[in-house]
């Protein structure tokens, strides 16, 4: 199937002083995927993703997001994409309608409220404060806020670190839907089974490298071919199973 390219990364490089952060990496993110660049800490992965949302000077490379030159066209990225803001960016005096109708106002698109937080489960929480919710409900309001201009593309940098079993599954549940309604989505995760459960393509990324790239049945595959085998028989279920067939799987967090 021929696959319509959203993004365009080329020979990316960013240094920090004489250190180099990420070293001439390219790829491509197609139209309605969700695209993941898998790796462990300092790998490079937030630092590509804020090259490409135009919040930090790359070193050299090519950038295009939507046919719009990452050097030429900024302003024109800005308003065709959604980007997580961390909690430092949330007036901490107005609740979470009052945040939506701030953002709504920046960017001239008018919003109703209530129905996005009912989208992302937090209709009760209206009239709450950012700081006042648990950690999954903050990364539901933080995503909401990413629809707000509805966007193209939407950015999360490891959306799930520090959530329950309950909460990580059900915001990928949300990312899904979110995608489902034609949005492109690009994560950042240290977590596989994240990666292998939300991802039609990811790149693994390495010391500021891209050591593979492609759906994550196909590395699955790639590896086993190669001949690899675990160690150990593996069990039908795993703790995690274990812990969600004693707590349930419905969110614990209202
Ligand atoms: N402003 C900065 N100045 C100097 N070095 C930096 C700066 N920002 C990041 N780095 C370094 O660049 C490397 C890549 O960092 P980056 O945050 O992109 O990695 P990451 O893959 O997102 O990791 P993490 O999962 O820990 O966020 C790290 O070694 C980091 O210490």
């Amino acid at each position: 199937m021929e696959r319509h390219t959203i993004i365009t990364v080329k020979d990316l490089v960013k240094q920090y002083g004489d250190f180099t952060a990420v070293k001439g990496i390219s790829f491509e993110v197609y139209e309605n995927e969700i695209f993941g660049l898998l790796g462990p800490n300092g790998a490079g992965k937030s630092t590509t993703l804020e090259i490409i949302e135009t919040l930090r000077e790359k070193t050299s490379g090519h950038v295009t997001v939507d046919g719009f030159d990452l050097d030429k066209a900024p302003d024109n990225i800005k308003k065709i994409i959604g980007v997580q803001l961390q909690s430092a960016g949330y007036y901490p005096n107005l609740n979470l309608t009052e945040l939506i109708a701030l953002f709504s106002g920046l960017y001239n698109r008018p919003v109703d409220a209530k129905d996005l937080l009912a989208r992302f489960n937090l209709e009760d929480k209206a009239r709450a404060k950012f700081k006042e919710l648990s950690g999954g409900q903050k990364q539901r309001f933080s995503i909401a806020t990413t629809l707000i201009n509805r966007p193209k593309i939407i950015f999360l940098d490891e959306p799930t670190t520090g959530l329950d079993p309950q909460a990580r599954r059900n915001l990928w549940e949300l990312i899904q839907q979110v995608r489902a309604q034609g949005t492109t989505v690009v994560i950042t995760t240290h977590y596989m089974d994240e990666a292998e459960f939300l991802c039609d393509r990811c790149a693994i990324v390495d010391k500021g490298e891209i050591i593979a790239l492609d759906s994550p049945d196909v590395l699955i595959d790639k590896l086993v071919a190669g001949g690899f085998e675990r160690k150990k028989e593996v069990k039908k279920a795993n703790l995690e199973d274990v812990f969600l067939h004693l707590t349930g799987r419905e969110l614990r967090d209202q």
